[in-house]
């Protein structure tokens, strides 16, 4: 897909977007979304599709009608509905059948998977249950991932401060392999756990070369895919990854809250859930009722708790839409748009800056534009319906979802952005005093 060109005149910039958007394969794609106004943050809460709607819809229909029968009666029956979510979804990451479950949310899938790969790693030799080594992390992570590592290491009795080691980015934004590379060898690291995409800077982690890395070192690799899944493809299985996990509620448009997704690859098969649940046990004897944990056949294994059948419903139909689309169009197209975005920002005064990797292969679905005034030209922004969001000290993040955005809503971004900066309207906006942003 070509990037529009970016005309110093801005007539022929806009007629050179609407070629663009003219041109697109996917632009049919959005009559099927409710896109409120110029919307570029897909990547905290995707839109709705009638497609979502539908199929929550009818799994509302289903419990009027069924209530408890509905896990047996219910079409589709809720009893199997998350072996069937987690095979529909395995093209997207690139798994087999039963590598992928579809449970709980990314915060308690990193809870069990880390803890089961660690102490898989641990109880694996005297020596190292003696001495267990540590999760490797990052300075730039999403803040929850800490949370739940640390709290898996006070767990088994550790100091979290001697069991994490953390990368330490050089500009604030990006991490490198070397710099990975370098943490694995000085220390005895069990489990390496990174992002695909850094949600701040967009940077995309290059998961075939860590993985190997990690294996060389002697570590499980498991990657966090909250800002990859449905808008970056993933070999997962064929790179050998061990575990991931991701949410639906970014780019795969599966509502707020929407259940969460994990992989763990079939070599890992045999591990026994650190957090076990009955909605784990083997499917056939679960309903026997037996006090002895049964886990399933693969991935599913790791779920808990009985299915939230509502928060999973809207992703049965959202994934129609990601299907129908095909990832790899959806990632030449936020290839395209981003690139455009990228592009835009040259225009904007010196004092706005790119924050995200130059090179699209290094770069997922979103562009953080940094700005000193960062927060209150989002709010800027906001106020205009164009739906952007701040992550502090200096991000704008603009996130342009493939499948219900063109080329022309991204220049409109940057337009209202000019406008707002050159006419100061951000300095009507109070500086930041909490709250979601
Ligand atoms: C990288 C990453 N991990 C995890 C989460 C959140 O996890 P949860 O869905 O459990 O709130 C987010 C965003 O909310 C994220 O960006
Ligand atoms: N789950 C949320 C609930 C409320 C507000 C934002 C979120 C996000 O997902 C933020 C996103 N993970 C981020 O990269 O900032």
């Amino acid at each position: 897909m070509e990037t529009p060109s970016v005309d110093a005149d801005p007539n022929a910039r806009r007629v050179a977007a609407t070629a663009a958007d003219d041109a697109d394969p996917l632009a049919s794609f959005r009559e099927r979304f409710d896109v409120p106004g110029t919307y570029m943050d897909g990547n905290s809460l995707g839109a709705l599709s009638t497609d979502a709607e539908a199929s929550l819809d009818r799994a509302v229909e289903q419990w009027r009608e069924h209530a408890v029968e509905g896990w047996t009666d219910a079409d589709p029956d809720w009893f199997h509905y998350g072996e069937r979510l987690g095979e529909k979804l395995a093209p997207l990451v690139g798994a087999r059948d039963r590598e992928v479950a579809v449970c709980g949310s990314t915060t308690a899938n990193i809870h069990t998977l880390i803890a089961t790969f660690y102490d898989a790693a641990n109880d694996g030799s005297a020596a190292n249950a003696a001495n267990p080594g540590t999760v490797l992390v990052n300075d730039l992570d999403f803040p929850t991932d800490h949370y739940a590592i640390r709290a898996q290491l006070r767990q088994r009795g550790l100091d979290p401060d001697a069991h994490l080691t953390v990368v330490e980015s050089d500009d604030g934004r990006t991490i490198t392999p070397d710099a990975v590379e370098r943490a694995l060898r000085e220390n005895d690291v069990d489990v390496l756990f990174l992002p695909s995409v850094f949600y701040r800077s967009g940077q995309l982690l290059d998961i075939e070369r860590l993985t190997d890395l990690a294996h060389e070192h002697g570590a499980y690799a498991g990657f966090d895919l909250a800002h990859s899944a449905g808008v970056v493809p993933h070999s997962l299985h064929d790179r050998g990854v061990d575990f991931a996990v991701w949410c639906h509620y970014k780019y795969l448009n599966a509502g707020p809250g929407a259940i969460a997704g994990l992989f763990c690859h079939e070599s890992n098969a045999d591990l026994h859930p650190a957090l076990a649940g009955w909605w784990g046990h083997e499917k056939e004897t679960q309903f026997e009722m037996r006090h002895e944990f049964t886990p399933a056949a693969g991935a599913g294994r790791f779920q808990i708790g009985t299915i939230p059948i509502l928060a999973a419903a809207p992703l049965d139909g959202a994934l129609d839409v990601t299907l129908e689309a095909g990832i790899d169009r959806i990632r030449e197209k936020s290839v395209a748009l981003t690139d455009y975005l990228v592009d835009l920002v040259g225009t904007l005064p010196d004092s706005f800056a790119v924050g995200s990797p130059r090179a699209a292969s290094r770069r997922g679905g979103h562009v953080a534009i940094e700005h000193p005034e960062a927060y209150r030209l989002t709010e800027a922004l906001k106020a205009r319906d164009v739906v952007v969001d701040f992550r502090p000290p200096n991000v704008i993040r603009v996130a342009p979802a493939p499948l219900y955005t063109g080329f022309e809503d991204v220049l409109d971004v940057i337009e209202t952005l000019r406008g707002v900066y050159e006419t100061r309207a951000h300095e009507e906006f109070e500086a930041r005093s909490g709250g979601v942003t």
